[in-house]
């Protein structure tokens, strides 16, 4: 597996308007998975914005595959963002929502193109095609939006916590397939679960005051629970 730097953030202030919630801080983020951890309202959902380029930095840059994220454009197709809300369109069925995704990610420059029977066999979606997503549960729903999110084959996926709210099923096979991910991809993502976060992430990231700790990886150095738990508890 590369090393080498997915997604790069320089200087960067997050935040709305002239509201800053986060920086100026420097983050480097590579192949493998990393949780992203924080108090409630600390900025993880604001950080994770704006490196998808989907908010614009108050100030300093970011970058995904050496790309500047200015307005997301040139690296739409390498970015898969889940958040909290689904991007799909309630009124219309599973697989409409697919041919809609599916027709607006082919205008994306370079984007590499999964088919669409690929996902639906990959996401376990055919009992699903016919249905309505506002009739889906939140689980189905969001295997939908994953299965939306990996039409572009990203090489960065960015998930606002994405395990929780789901029975143990679901969540069983979307740690799988963050772990799947995250062998040849850079995944972020967010959480409220420490225990879950050593289990699945090889790099532990916590937003503390308007800063990132760095937790490092545990190949280099193992971090304990309660060692998250003190800094959680630490911040402001
Ligand atoms: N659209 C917005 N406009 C202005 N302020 C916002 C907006 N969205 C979030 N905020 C503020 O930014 C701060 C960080 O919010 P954010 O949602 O990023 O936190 P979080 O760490 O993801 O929280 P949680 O763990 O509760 O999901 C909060 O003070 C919040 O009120």
């Amino acid at each position: 597996m590369s090393k080498t730097n997915t997604a790069t953030a320089t200087g960067l202030v997050a935040g709305y308007g002239t509201t800053e919630v986060l920086g100026p801080l420097n983050l480097t983020l590579k192949p493998g998975v990393t949780a992203l951890m924080g108090r409630n309202g600390s900025g993880k959902t604001t950080l994770m914005r704006t490196l998808c380029g989907i908010i614009p930095p108050l100030d300093g840059t970011c970058e995904v595959l050496g790309a500047v994220v200015a307005d997301g454009a040139s690296v739409r197709s390498k970015v898969g963002y889940l958040g909290h809300a689904s991007a799909l369109a309630s009124a219309l069925t599973v697989e409409q929502n697919l041919r809609f995704w599916a027709d607006i990610t082919s205008t994306y420059p370079d984007a590499a193109s999964v088919p669409t029977e690929e996902l639906i066999s990959q996401f376990d979606l055919d009992a699903l095609l016919s249905k309505k997503v506002s009739s889906l549960s939140r689980g189905q729903r969001q295997r939908v939006d994953l299965a939306r999110l990996a039409m572009t084959d990203p090489t960065f996926i960015v998930l606002d916590e994405p395990l929780s709210g789901l029975d143990p099923v679901y969540a069983a096979q979307t740690r799988d397939l963050l772990s799947e991910w995250g062998e040849t991809r850079t995944v972020l993502y967010s959480t409220h679960s420490v225990p879950e976060a050593l289990h699945l992430a090889q790099h532990y990231l916590v937003v503390s005051g308007r800063q990132l700790i760095d937790l490092g990886a545990d190949a280099h150095r193992p971090v304990s629970e309660a060692e998250i738990l003190a800094v959680l508890e630490d911040t402001p």
